[in-house]
């Protein structure tokens, strides 16, 4: 262990034309841990990550990772971090062998040492098996965990997890999640970038919330649970004039969804008053539902 942090990041901006996609983001990530930047689509996590590993330049600001300038020095950056995801060199026509063994070639691993990492990381993966097979015919979950080993092949310092667990199923999501926990306990660092509260919950010593650009919110599970002490009342309706008149009775935007999800409201005093309210305006609720709070209240309290 250093005292130099696995990730600096100090007033990044990016813009794609007049659009402003990062703006003056600070982020500072401990050697061994996980961060997880959490936000939805189009919040500029993927712009994040390009810029990181180098793929991209920020307009303005600095980002360091290992203490390395990730715009002075490139190929340093490049050398201490491993990809996953959209950013994958996983070929789909190649055996999971094959492609380790691929990787472990532009790892400029030696020759004598190839064959050893590609069989340890099978092993370790659960795909030794199904070494010889092409990725093509592998389930989600296989194809996630060759992609992972294979971001893992150059004994990165850091890794990039980009949407690790999109469109797997339970089962494959934990298997996932206890590779990453084995991970960080040697040591590697994670840049986890997620669409799930959940996920980030389960993995993540920090969390930064992104949206449109700005970070909106950052710190630990519980710190950002905290920001929302009561958590949410969901309210479901018939029909869209029964939503309409729930909205202008609290004083909330609606959507197209048929529900409305008031923050605050586990206290009787609160939901008394909610319900008051709605009774006051005549209005027909189908549904209500009262949630503790999770980092789905968060996004929702922040992100308004
Ligand atoms: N090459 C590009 N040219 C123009 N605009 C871009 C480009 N790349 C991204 N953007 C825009 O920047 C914004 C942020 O995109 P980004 O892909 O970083 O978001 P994201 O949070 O990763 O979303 P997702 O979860 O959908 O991947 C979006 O509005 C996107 O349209």
């Amino acid at each position: 262990m250093t005292d130099i942090p696995a990730i600096e990041v100090t007033g990044l901006r990016r813009s794609y034309g007049d659009q402003v996609v990062l703006d003056a983001i600070d982020l500072h990530v401990p050697e061994g841990s996980v961060f997880s930047l959490l936000g939805p689509n189009g919040a500029g996590k993927t712009t994040m990550v390009r810029i990181l590993a180098t793929l991209i330049r920020a307009d303005a600001g600095v980002a360091r990772i290992c203490g390395h300038d990730v715009a002075r020095e490139p190929g340093r950056v490049r050398a201490v971090i491993g990809m996953t995801g959209q950013f994958s060199a996983l070929d789909d026509y190649l055996t999971g062998e094959e492609n380790l063994l691929l990787m472990a070639g532009l790892n400029h691993l030696p020759r004598s040492e190839r064959r050893r990492r590609t069989e340890e990381l099978l092993d370790r993966f659960g795909l030794a098996e199904a070494a010889r097979k092409p990725a093509v015919t592998y389930s989600g979950g296989m194809r996630r965990r060759l992609d992972l080993a294979m971001g893992l092949m150059g004994r990165p310092k850091v890794i990039f997890l980009d949407e690790p667990t999109t469109g797997l199923d339970p089962r494959s999501r934990r298997d996932m999640w206890q590779i990453v926990r084995e991970l960080t306990g040697q040591g590697v660092t994670i840049f986890l970038t997620t669409q799930y509260l959940e996920e980030a919950d389960q993995l993540a010593d920090r969390i930064a919330l992104l949206d449109h650009g700005r970070l909106v919110a950052e710190g630990t599970p519980a710190e950002l649970k905290r920001l929302v002490p009561g958590g949410h009342v969901e309210l479901r309706f018939a029909d869209h004039r029964a939503l309409a008149e729930a909205a202008a009775a609290l004083e909330m935007e609606s959507g197209e969804e048929l529900v409305l999800r008031v923050p605050g409201g586990n206290r009787t005093r609160t939901l008394r008053e909610l319900l008051g309210r709605l009774d006051a305006a005549a209005v027909e609720v189908e549904t209500l539902s009262v949630h503790t709070p999770d980092l789905d209240d968060v996004f929702l309290a922040v992100t308004r």
